[in-house]
């Protein structure tokens, strides 16, 4: 564990270096002499720029690592690597009073997606994610159940970790804040916020929300109704949970933020600091009002880390939670300082949160590192609610979307491409199942399953699955080449914004293309009657659909990896070939003549209700039954045969394969799916 120095001791060494700043402290600590006025503001500086390497230290000068020499004057934060090769995420990290809902998992597929894109790009990625386990919500919600809050918290994270795996995220790191690495690490920031003269202790009195962790200011808090439509006795409740709050009264250790109003005010008026842009103006007419103090312990709460300076007292949840994507990002080897922080990652890319905890993020979290002397994150994105009956859905008011029930019935694929495409990132939405099951169908039952299975059978009719041309010696202007050479930009600019609907209606506008194509051109006619010239042309159709889809399925990477991995194995490559896809496989030319295709199989299954799909496939049994029956009845001549079967042969040349019925096959496809090499 971390030394903990005596208070008054910590405070007089860092109080004598603040007002020695213009003699002692530039010579000894160049954190200190960052401080002296005028300075750039912090989260303006490149890595590397509050430890120059000219700058003098003497703790460089002693020969003594200045990583590990000094937590209580902090020690100078050693550079990294330029940030452009970085990409690290972060999700929220959850509460864990209740197992996750689909608003926990909305998120999280939003920074996978964002992660897996960046990937794509070559970025070094740290996509973290993880739980917030302290409070006295948690102790509360343990002893419900009759369980020791560790218990409660173990047997919720892993709800969480089984829900992450199937929605196919990949993240790199789940940070626990009860792990003792993370203890460590919180108690090491609070002892550098301690020696910067940042903590105090007073009373405080207020209203707060238990649901929220938070002490609520009167005129945010909302009128409550009761269940006659008259205001309740307590009228006073939480905006977001609609629950009374509790007037409390409690001495506590304070954390000095508006110290750090001006930087936090001039953070905001950068204009890619929050995003969406909307969510700045309330932030930053928040600040302007004055930014007061907030209380950083709790004497009355059990379940949380000891404030070493004053152990009656643990740390207040939020103060403990936010430092968690530090810890997360520490490899398991390195001490669990403050100073190894800017080696591992930090600052953060991008922090994806909801809206309701971006005071936390924007303003709350800045000020905590700039006291800690270290960088800000780069972006903070507040995403939207999903709602039901316009509130939103949570944990305690328990209106939740089952996300394992969807997956379950749905596959991966279809949850993820639908709350990323439907939902503006940023802006609320409403659940829908039948809609659910109508745009996702659209996107990729029909036009992009379907086209893909239509062109593999017809090349495997005419062209043994085997692709006749490079796709590269097709014309440029032709409009499946053209549509992709436009569509594929925006989609990386929209990927690298986090619009995630612009992402896939850029490139699913490429797979609806193709379809359009195939059935403008009919190239079946052509390949099967048409003269020498018309044969190549047809097959030419062939390879540019298939191109197309190809890219569609680079394309949506990040956004559905299960379909594209089918997808890229129908069309021949190896899954080892899907696990090193770059971004520039987007660009035109990636089939070859002489490529074999694999054998025609579905790659996504249409969705149907649950109730549906068992019909569906009741009706599909009994209909194979009758036609086995008839199989075994002498055949008459028939004039009618002989229509029926050019009817058949038509729709094997249009690969109108019968598909499955119930989604869940979809990730069976996969499984069964032959890959070629
Ligand atoms: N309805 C929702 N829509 C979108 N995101 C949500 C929703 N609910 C929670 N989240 C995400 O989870 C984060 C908060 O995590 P937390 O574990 O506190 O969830 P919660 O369900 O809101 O909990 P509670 O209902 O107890 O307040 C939010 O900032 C947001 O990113």
């Amino acid at each position: 564990m971390q030394q903990s120095m005596p208070i008054a001791s910590t405070g007089t060494r860092c109080l004598a270096a603040s007002r020695m700043l213009h003699a002692a402290a530039r010579r000894c600590l160049p954190f200190h002499a960052s401080l002296v006025p005028p300075r750039p503001a912090l989260w303006a500086m490149p890595f590397g720029t509050l430890a120059p390497a000219s700058a003098p230290s003497t703790h460089a000068a002693r020969g003594v690592d200045v990583r590990t020499c000094c937590s209580v004057c902090p020690s100078p934060i050693p550079s990294t690597p330029s940030l452009d090769e970085y990409f690290t995420i972060t999700t929220p990290l959850y509460y864990v009073n209740a197992a996750p809902h689909m608003g926990s998992a909305y998120p999280t597929i939003a920074a996978d997606v964002a992660s897996r894109f960046q990937r794509l790009l070559g970025k070094r990625v740290r996509f973290l994610t993880g739980t917030d386990e302290h409070g006295e919500k948690i102790a509360a919600a343990a002893a419900k159940r009759g369980l020791s809050p560790q218990e409660h918290c173990d047997d919720i994270v892993a709800q969480y970790t089984d829900l992450w795996d199937k929605l196919d995220i990949q993240y790199d790191r789940f940070v626990r804040t009860t792990e003792a690495r993370h203890a460590e690490l919180v108690v090491d920031v609070l002892s550098r916020c301690w020696g910067r003269g940042d903590i105090y202790s007073a009373d405080y009195e207020g209203w707060y929300c238990v649901d929220c962790e938070e002490f609520k200011d009167e005129k945010e808090m909302v009128i409550l109704q009761g269940p006659d439509g008259k205001p309740e006795v307590q009228p006073r409740g939480c905006p977001t949970h609609r629950k009374p709050c509790q007037h409390r009264k409690e001495a506590n250790y304070f954390f000095r933020l508006s110290k750090y109003s001006r930087e936090i005010e001039e953070l905001l008026a950068r204009e890619d600091f929050v995003q969406p842009a909307s969510r700045r103006n309330e932030l930053m007419s928040y600040v302007r009002e004055g930014l007061r103090d907030f209380s950083i312990s709790r004497a009355a709460v059990d379940w949380g880390i000891r404030v070493p300076q004053d152990p009656k007292h643990t740390v207040y949840v939020w103060f403990d939670a936010l430092i968690g994507y530090l810890s997360g990002l520490l490899p398991g080897e390195v001490p669990a300082r403050t100073s190894e922080v800017p080696v591992h990652g930090w600052p953060a890319s991008v922090h994806v949160i909801g809206k309701d905890i971006l005071r936390f993020h924007a303003i709350y979290w800045p000020g905590m590192l700039l006291s800690a002397g270290l960088p800000v994150p780069q972006r903070v994105f507040g995403h939207g609610f999903l709602t039901k009956d316009g509130l939103k859905m949570g944990k305690a008011l328990g209106n939740t979307l089952d996300p394992q029930a969807l997956v379950a019935t749905y596959g991966a694929d279809a949850v993820r491409l639908y709350f990323m495409k439907e939902i503006v990132f940023g802006q609320d939405g409403d659940f829908n199942e039948v809609r659910f099951r109508d745009v996702v169908n659209a996107a990729l039952a029909n036009n992009l399953g379907n086209g893909l299975n239509r062109t593999l059978n017809l090349l495997a009719k005419f062209h043994d699955r085997t692709i006749p041309v490079d796709a590269s010696s097709l014309p440029v202007d032709l409009p499946l080449r053209q549509l992709a050479a436009e569509r594929l930009p925006a989609a990386t600019a929209a990927y690298s914004d986090l619009t995630f609907h612009e992402a896939a209606e850029a490139v699913l506008a490429l797979a609806s293309r193709s379809n359009q194509y195939l059935e403008e051109t009919q190239p079946w006619t052509k390949l099967k009657k048409g003269t020498d010239e018309e044969k190549a042309e047809a097959a030419a159709v062939l390879v540019a659909v298939l191109e197309a889809v190809r890219i569609v399925a680079v394309g949506l990477a990040p956004l559905t990896p299960g379909l594209s991995r089918r997808i890229l194995s129908q069309l021949g490559f190896s899954d080892e070939q899907f696990q090193t896809l770059t971004w520039a496989d987007t660009a035109w030319g990636g089939l070859k003549a002489g490529h074999r295709t694999a054998e025609p199989a579905p790659v996504f299954v249409r969705l149907e209700a649950p109730g549906e799909a068992e019909a569906a496939a009741e009706a599909a049994a009994k209909a194979k039954a009758a036609a086995a029956a008839a199989a075994l009845k002498p055949k008459k001549a028939n004039a009618g045969e002989g229509k029926k079967d050019k009817k058949k042969e038509r729709k094997q040349m249009q690969g109108q394969s019968a598909q499955g019925t119930q989604a869940g096959a979809n990730e069976q496809v996969s499984q069964e799916q032959p890959v070629v090499v």
